[in-house]
């Protein structure tokens, strides 16, 4: 009886209570979301509580009683073992990780390590330490870390290195250099005129522009070299082994080439190119920064070279940058005090042998240098974009004095200005024209404005809406320096203008260079079976007057007739203009 009763006693006081604790851990147990196992100091498996079987490396009945060395890939073994070792001393370990291939993926797991205290009612066999190892899993985790990192490093539109990654990458190369002796060569490239597409076909389409260009310059170049792109159009390769000068002017070409090849993007047409720069380690400076500084100075000097061309850096480009800087500063200054000036020069026509034109052309009347040639400038303000306000002072002024020529009785002289791409691709330029056109009453009066062959062509689509609506206010429209750009006819007769101007790089050695004779005269007669005009810039002697004459040229322009001219010069010579003793 005392028997039963006993029984009875330790089934309800002592095992009932333990069995519903044994529940209740089992229930915990399943709720972790980790692996938890029971290891000796070995790594031998002696329980593995867990319900998420599938991220167990093998079933758990293999598993048992193995070792993790003999269960793991050997690195993630070493370090469950590294782990258990540290927690034998301390413990508890935690924070290491381990990856695991799990059904042909790769997870990961971070670990936590408690050394079990033993205690002599379950565990009479107790022998060694014994540690409960829980293994998280941070698969996920890892894969944010991983994006995140890439993130940091990586250019998101383009997959390139950005400017961050870019300067440890240099940093990394220059030291590597410097241990070898080795020399190094860093690119800059900047695409040209890459606002006006941005500007134009939208930033969408501007970004397909740039991934574009990105996968161009990156064929072009080998795996060891580091390829980035420090933000907008701008992209650095750097060369990080290189025998000679050669290697880099090579690749400078080749990415010229590439990057000069038409791009087709979303229907649309695009013609672009790059300027690039190239500076030296250890030449040209022995720290990224000034390599960097030095290969964008080389860029600058391509770009006022022309664009499409590839410069080496030279310490006289330091003096350049100074000045070009110190040059903004005071076109800033020019605008708000009124410091420029238009010159006008002539145009003659060769069957009325009339004045029937004039080319205004800009002055920057500086307080110190006297006057500034355009050339030295308008580079300068389209870079910054102060040709916008310098430009609108263009058409404005131009506008002006026309309607006061009217005036004064100097009719059936038309009016020529330039317009930059900038310009042409500003959102207000219409309604400006079309405001000041009104303002003066133009209407009627000729008057005419030149676009470079380039800056039609490039994005020709958007140029063509432009350049219509503008002309529909009544403006002639010219293309200048024909022969210098692209040279694209389909567009040329898509373009609604009325005048060809062959660019004066043809007209100087017209007698003495077939090429140049052969190319006017087809530009003319092309010209005229389009049923255009045709202007001859720069014209200095009688032999290039004449030929152009033979030629059926319609008008000259150059140094023979007159220079560009101010105002008050101009009326002087058109009232003293009759017949002179250079014309035949
Ligand atoms: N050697 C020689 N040169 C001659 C002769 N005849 C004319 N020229 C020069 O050739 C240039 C013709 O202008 P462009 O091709 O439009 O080239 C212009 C044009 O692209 C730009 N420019 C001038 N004014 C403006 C302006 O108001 N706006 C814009 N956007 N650009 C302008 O600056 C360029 C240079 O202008 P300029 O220095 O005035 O130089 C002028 C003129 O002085 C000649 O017989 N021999």
């Amino acid at each position: 009886m005392i028997g039963i009763i006993a029984t009875h006693y330790i089934s309800s006081f002592i095992i009932k209570p333990i069995k519903e604790l044994a529940n209740d851990m089992s229930t915990t147990l399943q709720a972790i979301p980790d692996l938890l196992f029971e290891l000796d100091i070995n790594g031998k498996y002696i329980q593995i509580m867990t319900n998420k079987e599938e991220l167990l490396i093998d079933a758990r009945k293999n598993l048992l009683n193995k070792t993790v060395t003999e269960a793991l890939p050997k690195e993630a073994a070493k370090i469950v073992i590294k782990a258990l070792q540290e927690a034998d001393i301390k413990g508890d370990s935690y924070g290491h990780e381990i990856v695991l291939p799990i059904e042909q993926q790769s997870f990961w797991f971070e670990l936590s390590v408690a050394k079990k205290k033993p205690f002599n009612v379950t565990q009479k066999n107790f022998t060694g330490s014994r540690f409960i190892v829980l293994s998280r899993d941070i698969t996920q985790r890892k894969k944010y870390e991983k994006e995140i990192n890439e993130l940091a490093h990586i250019d998101t539109l383009t997959g390139l290195a950005n400017r961050y990654s870019l300067e440890i990458q240099l940093e990394q190369a220059l030291l590597c250099a410097k241990r070898n002796h080795k020399k190094m060569a860093v690119m800059f490239i900047d695409m040209d005129k890459f606002k006006d597409i941005n500007d134009t076909l939208g930033h969408n389409l501007g970004d397909s522009f740039l991934k574009e260009t990105a996968k161009r310059i990156s064929r072009c170049v080998r795996k060891s070299d580091i390829t980035g792109r420090l933000g907008g159009d701008e992209f650095i390769v750097v060369l990080t082994d290189i025998k000679s000068n050669f290697n880099a002017s090579y690749l400078a070409n080749k990415i010229l080439k590439k990057l000069s090849l038409p791009y087709e993007i979303d229907g649309h047409h695009i013609f672009s190119s790059c300027s690039i720069g190239i500076s030296y380690y250890p030449g040209d400076g022995n720290n990224s920064e000034k390599l960097m500084k030095s290969a964008d100075m080389a860029m600058y000097h391509a770009k006022t070279e022309g664009r499409n061309n590839f410069q080496f850096f030279s310490s006289l480009m330091t003096v350049d940058n100074e000045r070009r800087i110190k040059l903004e500063a005071e076109l800033h200054l020019a605008i708000e005090t009124n410091q420029f000036e238009l010159y006008y020069q002539p145009q003659i026509s060769t069957t009325t042998q009339e004045i029937c034109g004039a080319e205004a052309l800009i002055r920057w009347n500086h307080p110190e240098q006297g006057l500034i040639s355009p050339v030295d400038f308008i580079s300068i303000a389209e870079e910054s974009g102060l040709i916008l306000p310098i430009g609108k002072w263009v058409i404005q002024q131009a506008f002006k004095q026309k309607s006061l020529w009217e005036k004064q009785g100097i009719s059936g002289v038309k009016m020529s200005l330039n317009i930059s791409a900038h310009q042409l691709h500003s959102a207000d330029l219409v309604i400006f024209i079309q405001e000041l056109f009104e303002k003066y009453q133009l209407q009627g009066f000729n008057i005419e404005i030149e676009v470079t062959e380039s800056v039609a062509m490039n994005n020709p689509q958007y140029a063509i809406k432009i350049l219509n609506a503008i002309r529909a206010l009544g403006i002639d429209l010219a293309i200048d320096d024909f022969g210098t750009g692209y040279s694209s006819l389909a567009y040329l007769k898509r373009l609604p203008i009325q005048t060809l101007k062959i660019d004066r790089e043809f007209i100087r050695d017209i007698e003495t260079d077939a090429n140049d004779a052969a190319i006017s005269s087809a530009t003319i007669a092309l010209a005229h079976a389009l049923d255009l005009k045709v202007v001859a810039e720069g014209v200095e002697t009688l032999q290039q007057q004449q030929f152009l004459k033979n030629e059926n040229c319609d008008i000259l322009q150059g140094y023979l007739y007159g220079k560009p001219m101010s105002n008050k010069d101009f009326i002087q010579f058109h009232h003293d203009f009759k017949h002179r003793e250079w014309q035949d």
